[in-house]
C-alpha cells in the first residue's frame, strides 16, 4: 500500500492536497520535522499533515450528529476542555430499575449500566434493559448495558422469605447447606449453590462470607450440611459469596475445576446477545482460552453488532495469567470484591495498579469496581477514605469507575454518583494544572504495518495536542480503534469521537476521555470536517477559532486547524 504524505492549507474548505511528498522523503524535510509552532493562533502557510492511503469520493451523508443529552449538558456547563474524562458504570438493582430512577443516573453521568446475573430474573434483566434502551431513544441518551455473568463461584443462596438479610452474632452455631428446602428455611440455615461445597470443606476451616465481611469456622460434617460457629459476626446479604481457606490460604480443589461460564451462563449470554447488550462481562476468568471461546460464540451469534468482552480480574487465576488474559479481552475490570476474598487485602492496592497499567499499555478499557464508596449503601456521604480511593482510581488514570450496591440496593444512589462524578472532575483537573506527564511507557502495540501507522499517528497527534494546548482532538473512526488509541494517550484535551455506527459509539463510551458522536461520514476528510463543524457549531459545542486537530482511520492523517 503505497502512503503518500501531503501538505495541505489550513483552511479546511481549500481543496486537498496542495502538496504531496512520498514517504522516504519524510526524514529529510526539515519543514515537516520541524513543524511546531507554539500558538493557539495556526499561521496560514503550512497548517497540516496528512498521511493518506486513498482518495476516494465521499458519498453524500446525512446531516445530524448524536450526542450523549448528559454528555452535551455536561460540556456546556464546563466548557469541553474540562468535561469529564472517567467513565462511570452503575449497576442496576431494586434500587434504581424503575423508569424515573433510571434517568436520574443517565442525566447524573451514567455512561454504562451493568445488570448483575446473580440476582434478579430474567424478565426483571429484560426489563431493566429495555427500559435503558427506551431513555436512550426517548431522552437521547447513549448509555451502554453491561451484562456481568454470574460465573460458577460459590455462593449462598436466597435467605428464604424476603429476607433482605441475616445477621450472625458471634458464637452462633449456623448450617450451611447443599441441601433444597422449602421457604422459609429452617433457623440459622444457609444453603450453599456448590454441590461439592459439603465434600470439599474439612473440620478447621475458615469460612468467609463476601470476602471476610462475616467469618465462621467449621465445626462438623453431617452429610450435606456443614456446621460452622460464628467468629467474625456481622450481616450476610442474600447470594453473598463464599471462600474457604485452610491454614492461611485459600482452598481451591474442586471448585477450580468449575467451568468459567457456567451452564446457566451460557443461557444467560444467549439472552444477553439476543437483546443487544453491549458488554459481557466474565466472572471469575481463569485463562484466555475461556474468552478466545467466548468471543468467536459472540461474533457467530451476534450479527449486526459487535459485543465487548470484558475479563473480571477477581481471582489467583486470572492474576496469573494476567497479560495473555488482557490480551484476549475487549477490556478489564479490577473487580476489587472477590479479588480481596482471594488474595490478602493488603495486595489488592498493587493489584489494581498494575491492572490499570497493563490495560492502558496493551490498549483495553479497565474499570476499577466494589466498594468505590460503600458506605453511601447507607449514608448521604462518602468517608474521606473513599474519596481518597476514588481519587487515586482516577489519578490511575483508569477508563472507567463503578458503583455496585451503592447504586443497586443503596439508599443514595444519585449522590453516589455525584460524588464519583465531582471527584473525577476535580483529581483530572489538578492533574491538568499540574502538567503531569506520566512516566508511563506505551509499548508499541501493532499486529501490522498499518496498525502501526495508526498507532503512530495516534501518539504524535495526542503529543502535538498537549504541546499545541488544543482545544480538542477529532477522531473520524469507523471501527473505534483510532479513538482508542488517541484515549490510550490520555491527552490533556477531550477527543472527539466520531463513528457510524450506533453500537461502536455505545461502545466508545466505557473508554477514558472519548466523547462519542454518531454522525455519517464519507472517505472525504475535508468534506467530514466542514460538516462537523457546522453541525457542532450549530449545537453550541465548538465555536470558531477553537484549534483542533484531526485524524481518521478511513484517510490516515494529522490535520491541526482552527474552527472557521
Ligand atoms: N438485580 C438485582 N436484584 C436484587 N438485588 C441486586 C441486584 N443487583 C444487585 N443487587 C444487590 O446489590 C448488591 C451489590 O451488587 P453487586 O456488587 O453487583 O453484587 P454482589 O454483591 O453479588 O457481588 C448485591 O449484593 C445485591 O444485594
Ligand atoms: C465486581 C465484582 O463482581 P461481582 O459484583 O459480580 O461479585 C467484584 O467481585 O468486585
Ligand atoms: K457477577
Ligand atoms: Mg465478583
Amino acid at each position: 500500500m503505497a502512503q503518500a504524505l501531503h501538505l495541505i492549507s489550513p483552511s479546511p474548505s481549500s481543496s486537498l492536497p496542495t502538496a504531496t511528498i512520498t514517504k522516504p522523503s519524510l526524514a529529510s524535510s526539515p519543514r515537516l520535522l520541524s513543524f511546531r509552532p507554539i500558538r493557539r493562533r495556526l499561521p496560514s502557510a503550512i497548517s497540516a499533515i496528512i498521511v493518506s492511503d486513498n482518495g476516494k469520493t465521499p458519498p453524500e451523508a446525512a446531516a445530524t450528529i448524536e450526542v450523549d443529552a448528559a454528555t452535551e449538558a455536561e460540556m456546556k456547563e464546563n466548557g469541553f476542555r474540562s468535561t469529564r474524562r472517567t467513565k462511570l458504570v452503575c449497576t442496576i438493582g431494586p434500587a434504581t430499575c424503575g423508569e424515573e430512577q433510571l434517568e436520574a443516573l443517565a442525566v447524573g453521568g451514567m455512561n454504562v449500566a451493568r445488570i448483575n446475573m446473580c440476582h434478579g430474573t430474567r424478565e426483571w434483566h429484560r426489563s431493566v434493559i429495555r427500559s435503558v434502551r427506551r431513555l436512550n431513544e426517548e431522552k437521547g441518551f447513549a448509555v451502554a448495558v453491561m451484562m456481568d455473568t454470574e460465573g460458577s463461584e460459590i455462593h449462598m443462596g436466597d435467605l428464604g422469605g424476603s429476607a433482605p438479610s441475616a445477621r450472625a452474632e458471634d458464637g452462633e452455631v449456623w448450617t450451611f447447606s447443599v441441601r433444597a428446602f422449602n421457604s422459609p428455611l429452617p433457623e440459622r440455615t444457609i444453603t450453599v449453590n456448590y454441590d461439592g461445597f459439603a465434600e470439599d470443606v474439612k473440620v478447621g476451616d475458615e469460612l468467609l462470607v463476601d470476602g471476610g465481611m462475616v467469618r465462621f469456622e467449621v465445626i462438623e460434617k453431617i452429610g450435606p450440611d456443614v456446621k460452622c460457629i460464628c467468629t467474625d459476626p456481622g450481616l450476610m446479604l442474600p447470594r453473598a459469596n463464599l471462600t474457604f481457606w485452610r491454614d492461611g490460604s485459600l482452598v481451591r480443589e474442586r471448585n477450580s475445576m468449575l467451568p468459567t461460564i457456567s451452564s446457566k451462563d451460557w443461557l444467560d449470554i444467549d439472552f444477553g446477545i439476543a437483546e443487544g447488550v453491549d458488554f459481557i462481562a466474565i466472572s471469575f476468568v481463569k485463562s484466555a482460552e475461556v474468552i478466545n471461546h467466548l468471543k468467536s460464540y459472540v461474533a457467530a451469534r451476534a450479527r449486526d453488532s459487535d459485543i465487548a468482552v470484558i475479563a473480571k480480574i477477581e481471582s489467583i487465576d486470572s492474576l496469573a495469567n494476567l497479560e495473555e488474559i488482557i490480551r484476549a479481552s475487549d477490556g478489564a475490570m479490577v473487580a476489587r470484591g472477590d479479588l480481596g476474598a482471594q488474595i490478602p487485602l493488603e495486595q489488592v492496592p498493587a493489584a489494581q495498579q498494575k491492572i490499570v497499567q497493563l490495560c492502558r499499555q496493551l490498549n483495553r478499557p479497565v474499570i476499577v469496581a466494589s466498594q468505590l464508596l460503600e458506605s453511601m449503601i447507607e449514608y448521604p456521604t462518602p468517608t474521606r477514605a473513599e474519596v481518597a480511593d476514588v481519587s487515586e482510581a482516577v489519578r490511575q488514570r483508569a477508563d472507567a469507575l463503578m458503583l455496585s450496591g451503592e447504586s443497586a440496593m443503596g439508599q443514595f444512589p444519585d449522590k453516589a454518583l455525584t460524588v464519583l462524578r465531582s471527584v473525577s472532575l476535580r483529581i483530572e483537573k489538578w492533574w491538568r494544572e499540574e502538567k503531569r506527564h506520566e512516566a508511563v511507557v506505551l509499548p508499541d502495540i501493532a499486529s501490522s504495518f498499518s496498525d502501526s501507522i495508526s498507532e503512530e499517528i495516534c501518539n504524535s497527534a495526542a503529543k502535538m495536542a498537549n504541546n499545541l494546548e488544543v482545544d480538542a482532538l477529532f477522531v473520524f473512526t469507523k471501527s473505534g480503534h483510532m479513538a482508542s488509541l488517541l484515549s490510550r494517550c490520555r491527552p490533556d484535551c477531550p477527543i472527539f469521537a466520531f463513528t457510524n455506527t450506533t453500537s461502536v459509539r455505545r461502545r466508545l463510551n466505557l473508554q477514558w476521555g472519548l466523547i462519542p458522536f454518531r454522525l455519517t461520514f464519507s472517505d472525504d476528510m475535508e468534506s467530514n470536517l466542514n460538516r462537523t463543524f457546522s453541525l457542532l457549531k450549530a449545537r453550541g459545542m465548538i465555536k470558531s477559532g477553537d484549534l483542533i486537530i484531526a485524524v481518521s482511520d478511513m484517510l490516515q492523517s494529522i490535520q491541526v486547524m482552527n474552527v472557521p
